[in-house]
């Protein structure tokens, strides 16, 4: 029997680049925790039979406490993370019993229904699939020296979100010889990318944002205010 769909929401980060002294995921965007603003979007998909967040050991109460709060108790686990991104992601995928996973930053609250599933349903026809857009600016490769050294072809270039979606036996197989090999990737596909494991993109929205650095926090109230008078 096929036991559907799983999510991992990594929440453990310090934020450190957004430089406020609350972590960037428990900041509150119009009165309620930008955490629970991603937790929401996953609960209301029926598809989803299991979910985890991941956040730092001395986070988890003060979460379990918001979650019951925003009454998404029957939904949503709570466990402690790691150090870097991947270690957190991989303690979500060990707590999960799902054939698939999806994985999601708490701190990318603007995703939507259409876009998880369609990234659902490009996973379950070629294994695995990532939201992206396509990179707007020139980008260039620079050396230490300042000095331009190539400029790659724009029109293969993407720029690369959450969620991600796998097989969750899959994935799992690639953090266990990523952790074996010491490899320390940015994002989950470049994991399964080792493993030969191809990865479909899904072209998703501009305003899938990840809450980084201080503008983002403009942006993203700009972003809510719309999306109340839509
Ligand atoms: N040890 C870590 C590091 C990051 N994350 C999560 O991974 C997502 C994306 O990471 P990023 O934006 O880099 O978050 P931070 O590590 O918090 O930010 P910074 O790099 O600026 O410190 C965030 O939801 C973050 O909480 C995590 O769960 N565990
Ligand atoms: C996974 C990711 O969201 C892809 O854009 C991103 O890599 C997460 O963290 P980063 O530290 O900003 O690279």
């Amino acid at each position: 029997m096929d036991k559907g769909w799983g999510v991992v929401i990594v929440a453990a980060g310090r934020g450190t680049r957004m430089g406020t002294t609350e972590s960037k995921q428990f900041l509150l965007l119009q009165d309620k925790p930008v955490f629970i603003h991603t937790l929401e979007v996953f609960a209301a998909l029926k598809e989803i039979s299991e979910m985890v967040l991941v956040t730092g050991a001395a986070d988890v109460e003060r979460c379990l406490d918001w979650v019951k709060e925003y009454r998404l108790e029957s939904r949503v686990r709570v466990i402690p993370g790691g150090k870097e991104r991947q270690h957190s992601v991989h303690e979500g995928l060990k707590a999960l019993k799902t054939d698939w996973v999806l994985v999601h930053d708490g701190v990318r609250p603007f995703v939507d229904r259409k876009q998880i599933t369609g990234c659902m349903e490009a996973a379950m026809s070629g294994g695995a699939a990532v939201l992206a857009v396509p990179v707007k600016d020139t980008i260039k490769q620079v050396n230490a020296e300042g000095i331009v050294t190539a400029t790659p072809d724009r029109s293969s270039l993407w720029s690369i979100q959450t969620p991600q979606a796998f097989r969750l036996s899959s994935l799992l197989r690639a953090y266990e010889s990523a952790a074996n090999d010491g490899f320390l990737g940015t994002d989950d596909a470049m994991l399964a990318e080792r493993q030969g494991l191809p990865v479909k993109v899904v072209e998703g929205s501009y305003t899938n944002i990840k809450l980084t650095t201080p503008e983002d926090l403009e942006y993203a109230a700009f972003l809510l205010g719309g999306e109340k008078k839509r």
